[in-house]
């Protein structure tokens, strides 16, 4: 995981090179990368969807996944990191941590992965190991355990000092195989070796009362004991190890999957995976990570394949998983039949007949299962923990060229939306139009493209909008009455219902505090059922509602006239009322952008950001004269920047972005966003 174009796939295609999965190494700039194989990763020189793959070192088997480091596509880093056990984080030697590389950690933190830090690009001009173990805490906030420092940097970059050997690890080529040899440690390096060497050992020790004791005693701990404390604190989280390298030059390789053996954790070392009963929520069910356990795995991608219709990766918590057999996917309580059982290595694969706790297999041709669910064993259900799926924030509208095209684009969309949660897409019947939703401008962008090719849709498309969210700002109380009486049976339906803001990020809730009976069990998911349709349709633009709980207090009903759908009536009237009173308001995104340019434009950069209503926050210095500037800018003002950035200065600044959170919208823009119509595809 990593900052976008630190180096992921570069380190990964080496990785299966040295492992002996392939037989040549194939280069991102060169569109040849094993694990970018779609067509529009090898054009863009970018990772689009994560592949997984499989391949051994040292006799233990590892699963890989390449995750994008752009962030349009950050439910590829969600997913990798709910299912995987240990994390690379990548760092550019030159730019340190950068802001994606600080969103990824903070996911990983989320799922509590334990990592190893890897400093790339040792090779080249600005190289410096020392200033990004720095960043490492001033910016993530996390202690780094220094394992290796670099012998020599930029062109004269030659390999690493090892301190837990206290070996020099030089690299004498910088060919494919690239071959390393151990050597003393030049005597230049001597000294700092020796201070980081100590560093190192302070730090383990803490963790081992008998350590610290024979450390105090003048004794220190042997090679063995080193590691074992260094896994230790890297599964705990008590610190990180940080190594260093060049993917690109294949130096440094090698010794980062010692350390993914060495110390990252290998399923059996989890603790027990924690589920819920199926058919009783609030029963907590726990799965210890044994094959002698009953099955258990989550989906957590569906790739639609050309081969065997849908592919669908399920990694293993529990237990082990034969081809042939039955499982129940516990969320929809339906068997599935395991047809074939593929072990995947980017994109090609191998038939196989059983997997085992820990493993990341592809399941050929699952009916039912989508991202999330969890496959388990019939009699012992389980539904394990599903993922965040980020909430799309850019919208566009589509349509086919021809009316011919108007059902292969909706079988198009369908399997997009199949393999990638973070996009959605829905028709409008009024005016025929189709929206689709994503993460960004490139998000969408892709989808459109992959229509084109995969599909062969081509479409117009629209201009981005943003994909606003309406809110409130106060509690409101109303009372609703639905009564109707005119011919056939009469309609009745009394509630008051309570609407109270949330903070921002807590989604929609519902609560019943309906004592007595006044509106009978049966009536209640009639309420639920209307308010939930109408918070897809704010009062203000008819925006998604959010961060709002209604709670169910009083009503009443009629013996004959009552029913499910009066009830779903009198929410949505209550709804309408219940909303205007309660000071709506609309919610924007409001992005984090970081701009890096030479100082010569930063004037310029600066008054753009502010007319684009930003929020300068900070100003800073870069390697290399460099000048970066954050600020929060609204995204609504931010479509197309790339090409206005790269006009303002010639090319030669650099932005990334990322949602920083939702903020009410200006009364101003309000007002205009209220009255105008939804997009429209041109
Ligand atoms: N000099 C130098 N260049 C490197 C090194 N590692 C990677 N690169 C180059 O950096 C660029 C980006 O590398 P990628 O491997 O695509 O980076 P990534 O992190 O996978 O990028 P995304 O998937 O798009 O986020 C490519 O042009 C690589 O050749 C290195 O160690 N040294």
């Amino acid at each position: 995981m990593a900052h976008i174009d630190a180096g992921k796939t570069t380190t990964t295609e080496r990785i299966l090179y040295y492992t002996g999965r392939n037989y040549k190494i194939g280069e991102v700039h060169e569109g040849t990368a094993t694990m970018d194989w779609m067509e529009q990763e090898q054009e863009r020189g970018i990772t689009i969807t994560s592949a997984a793959t499989t391949t051994y070192w040292n006799n233990h088997r590892i699963n890989i996944i390449d995750t994008p480091g752009h962030v349009d596509f950050t439910l590829e880093v969600e997913r990798a990191l709910r299912v995987l056990d240990g994390a690379i984080c990548l760092f550019d030697s030159v730019a340190g941590v950068e802001p994606q590389s600080e969103t990824v950690w903070r996911q990983a933190d989320k799922y509590g992965v334990p990592r190893i830090c890897f400093v790339n690009k040792m090779d080249r001009l600005g190289a410096n190991f020392f200033r990004t173990r720095d960043m490492i805490i001033t910016n993530l906030g996390a202690k780094p355990l220094v394992l290796q420092i670099p012998v020599g940097a930029e062109d004269n970059f030659q390999g690493v000092v090892d301190l837990v050997k206290m070996k020099a690890i030089l690299w004498s080529g910088e060919e494919l195989g690239a071959k390393f040899v151990y050597a003393d440690i030049p005597a230049d390096l001597l000294e700092l070796a020796q201070d980081y060497r100590t560093q190192l050992i302070e730090t383990i020790v803490e963790l081992d009362d008998k350590a610290m004791e024979n450390y105090l005693e003048g004794v220190e701990p042997d090679e063995q004991t080193i590691k074992k404390l260094i896994r230790k604190g890297t599964i705990s989280g008590s610190f990180v190890p940080v190594l260093c390298g060049s993917a690109f030059k294949n130096k440094g390789v090698q010794s980062l999957l010692d350390a993914v053996v060495d110390y990252l954790p290998s399923p059996l070392d989890l603790p027990a995976m924690k589920g819920t009963d199926p058919e009783n929520p609030e029963v907590t069910i726990e799965r210890t990570p044994s094959d002698d356990e009953p099955f258990a795995g989550l989906a957590f991608k569906v790739m639609s394949d050309p081969f065997v219709g849908s592919l669908t990766f399920v990694r293993v918590y529990a237990g082990k998983l034969a081809a042939g057999s039955y499982v129940l996917n516990a969320n929809k309580g339906k068997k599935e039949r395991i047809g074939r059982l593929l072990e995947m290595h980017a994109n090609s694969r191998e038939d196989i007949k059983i997997a085992l706790t820990g493993d990341i297999v592809a399941l050929a041709g699952l009916k039912d299962t989508i991202t999330g669910e969890t496959l388990c064993e019939a009699e012992k259900p389980i539904v394990l923990e599903r993922m965040d799926f980020p909430d799309p924030v850019i919208k566009v509208a589509i349509e086919p060229k021809t009316k011919a095209d108007i059902d292969k684009m909706s079988v198009g969309l369908i399997k997009l939306a199949q393999e990638d949660p973070s996009f959605h897409f829905s028709r409008d019947e009024e005016t025929n139009q189709t929206v689709i939703e994503g993460m960004g401008e490139l998000h969408l962008e892709i989808i459109v493209d992959r229509l084109k090719r995969e599909f062969k849709v081509e479409a117009n498309v629209g201009a981005p909008q943003v994909n606003y969210r309406e809110s409130i700002s106060k509690l409101s109380e109303v009372k609703y009455v639905h009564k109707k009486q005119s011919g056939g049976q009469g309609q009745f339906a009394d509630i008051t219902v309570r609407f109270e803001p949330m903070e921002p990020g807590s989604g929609y809730e519902f609560k019943s505090e309906i004592k007595g009976g006044a509106v009978p069990k049966e009536y209640i998911p009639g309420v639920m059922k209307g308010l939930e349709e109408c918070m897809s349709n704010g009062v203000l633009a008819g925006f998604p509602v959010v961060d709002v709980r209604a709670v169910l207090v009083d009503g009443s009903y009629h013996d004959v006239d009552s029913s499910v759908l009066a009830f779903q009536l009198a929410a949505r009237g209550a709804f309408r009322e219940g909303m205007r009173k309660a000071g709506p308001q609309m919610l924007e995104p409001i992005m984090k952008v970081e701009v890096v340019t030479p100082e010569e434009h930063l004037g310029d950069v600066i008054g753009d950001l502010n007319s684009r209503r930003g929020q300068i926050n900070n100003f800073g210095d870069k390697p290399g004269g460099l000048k970066v500037v954050d600020a929060l800018v609204p995204l609504a003002e931010m479509f197309q920047y790339v090409s206005t950035l790269r006009g303002m200065t010639k090319g030669r600044a650099s932005y990334t972005m990322q949602l920083a959170k939702f903020d009410v919208v200006p009364q101003h823009i309000q007002n205009q966003l209220s009255t105008k119509e939804q997009p429209v595809a041109t």
